[in-house]
C-alpha cells in the first residue's frame, strides 16, 4: 500500500519524456520566433526609412519651383497628392526665410501608443531635406513617415509566424510521442516481465529483444539472471524432492520407514469405510541378536536387507512394506481381502525368509520371522491396530519359543 502510494506520487517516464521534448521544442521555437521577428522588424525599419528618404528626395526636387516662387497652392497639391497615397503622415515646407508654405497632415493619421511607438522606433525623428536651387538652399521639407503599412505587416507577419510556430510545436510533440513509443515499449517489456516473475515465481520467462542497445544489454543481463535463477530453482526442487523421499525411506533397506508407514496407515484408516478392509502384518526377526553376535553387525545388516527385499517381492503394488526399526518390519496389505489369502501370504513369507541368506563373504545364514497380524476394524486408530498386531506377534513369538 505504502509502495503504491509512493508510486502514485511519482511521474511516469512517458510524462517525463513528454515534458522534456515539449520544453525543448518550445525553447527552440521561441528562440526562432524571436530571431525571425527581430530580423523582420529590422528589415521593416530599414525599408521604411529608405522609402521615406527616397520620397523626400523626389518630392524636394518636384517642389523646387514652387518653393522658389513661393507658390503655396502648387506645393500643397504636389505634397497632398503623394500624402493621400499614404506615402507619409505629415509634410511641412518652409522657405529659407521661415515662411511656412505647406503644413499638410494626413487626416487618417494613426494615433495611439502603438503607432507612435512604432513611428519613433522606425524613423527616430521627422526627416528634413533641403530644397536647393542653383546650389543655394531655398527651403526645407520635413516629412513624418507613415506606419500604416509597417503596422499591418508586423501584425500579419507576427500572427503568421506565431501560428506557424504553434503548428510546428504540435507536430514536434506528436512526432516525439511517436518516436518515444519504441523506448517506452522496451521499458514496459522489462518492467512487466520482472513484475510477472516476482508474482508468479516462474523463472522460465525471458525478456523479448529490444531495438535499443542499452535496453538490449539490460535485458541480456536480466535474462542471464533469470536462467541462473531457473537452474537454481530446478536444483532446489530436485533436492527438496530427494530430501522428502529420504525423510520417508529407511536408509539400510530402502523400504518405507516408520514415518511413511504411519502416514500410509492413517490414509488407509481414513479411507476404510469406502474401501475393502486391509490387514496389518507385524514381523519381528527371531534371535536376531545372535546373528549379530555370531557373524557381526555388517552381516546382520545384510540379513535385514535380504528380509526387506524378500518381503517386497511378495507384496503387490498397493501393499506397503516398511522397516519400523531394528529387526521389526511391517506390511500393510490391501491386496488380500480374505483370511485364506492372508494365510497363504504368511506361508509364502515364512518360506521366503527361511531360505538361507548368503552374505558377502559367502556364509549362508538361516533366519526366520514371527508374524502377528490384525485386520482393520471400524473405529480403528493407528495405535489400536498396531497394538493388536504387536500383541498377536508377541503371542506367536511366545509359542515358537516354547516349541524351540
Ligand atoms: N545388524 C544390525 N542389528 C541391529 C540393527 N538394529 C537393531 N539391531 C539389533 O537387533 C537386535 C534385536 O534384538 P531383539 O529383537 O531385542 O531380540 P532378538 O535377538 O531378535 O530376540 P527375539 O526377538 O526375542 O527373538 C539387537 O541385538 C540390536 O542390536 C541394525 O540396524 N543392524
Amino acid at each position: 500500500m505504502k509502495i503504491e502510494n509512493s508510486l502514485n506520487d511519482k511521474s511516469s517516464i512517458r510524462n517525463k519524456l513528454r515534458k522534456i521534448s515539449t520544453i525543448n521544442s518550445a525553447v527552440i521555437l521561441l528562440l526562432c520566433w524571436l530571431l525571425l521577428s527581430s530580423t523582420s522588424l529590422l528589415f521593416i525599419k530599414s525599408y521604411e526609412k529608405r522609402n521615406l528618404e527616397l520620397i523626400a528626395a523626389t518630392l524636394s526636387t518636384t517642389l523646387t519651383a514652387a518653393t522658389v516662387f513661393e507658390d503655396s497652392y502648387d506645393a500643397h497639391n504636389k505634397i497632398a497628392r503623394l500624402g493621400n497615397e499614404g506615402m507619409f503622415d505629415s509634410a511641412k515646407l518652409v522657405t529659407d526665410d521661415h515662411t511656412v508654405l505647406v503644413d499638410w497632415h494626413d487626416r487618417q493619421e494613426q494615433t495611439g501608443w502603438y503607432p507612435r511607438l512604432l513611428r519613433e522606433w522606425i524613423y527616430l525623428k521627422p526627416l528634413s531635406v533641403n530644397i536647393n536651387h542653383s546650389e543655394a538652399n531655398v527651403g526645407t521639407l520635413t516629412l513624418e513617415g507613415t506606419v500604416t503599412g509597417a503596422a499591418d505587416f508586423i501584425r500579419y507577419s507576427l500572427m503568421i509566424l506565431t501560428s506557424g510556430m504553434l503548428c510546428v510545436l504540435i507536430i514536434s510533440f506528436l512526432l516525439s510521442e511517436f518516436l518515444h513509443r519504441g523506448i517506452l515499449a522496451s521499458l514496459r517489456n522489462i518492467t512487466s516481465s520482472i513484475h510477472y516473475v516476482i508474482h508468479s515465481g516462474d523463472f522460465s520467462l525471458r525478456i523479448p529483444e529490444s531495438p535499443t542497445r542499452e535496453f538490449q544489454l539490460f535485458s541480456n543481463d536480466l535474462n542471464s539472471l533469470l536462467t541462473e535463477m531457473q537452474t537454481l530453482q530446478a536444483s532446489l526442487i530436485r533436492d527438496n524432492r530427494t530430501l522428502a523421499a529420504k525423510a520417508l525411506e529407511d536408509p539400510l533397506t530402502g523400504l518405507a520407514n516408520r514415518a511413511a508407514f504411519v502416514a500410509r496407515l492413517t490414509q488407509l484408516l481414513d479411507q476404510q469405510l469406502a474401501k475393502e478392509r486391509f490387514v496389518l502384518l507385524f514381523l519381528d526377526g527371531d534371535r536376531f541378536k545372535s546373528i549379530n553376535d555370531n557373524w557381526g553387525h555388517a552381516a546382520g545388516d545384510e540379513v535385514l536387507k535380504a528380509i526387506g527385499s524378500r518381503l517386497s517381492a511378495l507384496a503387490y503394488k498397493q501393499d506397503l512394506v516398511a522397516r519400523l526399526g531394528g529387526d521389526e518390519f511391517a506390511m500393510l496389505v490391501s491386496s488380500r481381502a480374505s483370511e485364506a489369502q492372508l494365510q497363504l501370504l504368511m506361508q509364502d513369507i515364512n518360506e521366503a525368509i527361511s531360505q538361507k541368506i548368503v552374505i558377502a563373504e559367502g556364509t549362508p545364514i538361516s533366519t526366520s520371522v514371527t508374524i502377528g497380524y490384525a485386520w482393520s476394524q471400524h473405529g480403528d486408530t493407528v495405535e489400536s491396530i498396531l497394538e493388536r498386531a504387536d500383541m498377536n506377534m508377541y503371542k506367536n513369538k511366545g509359542k515358537s519359543k516354547v516349541r524351540r
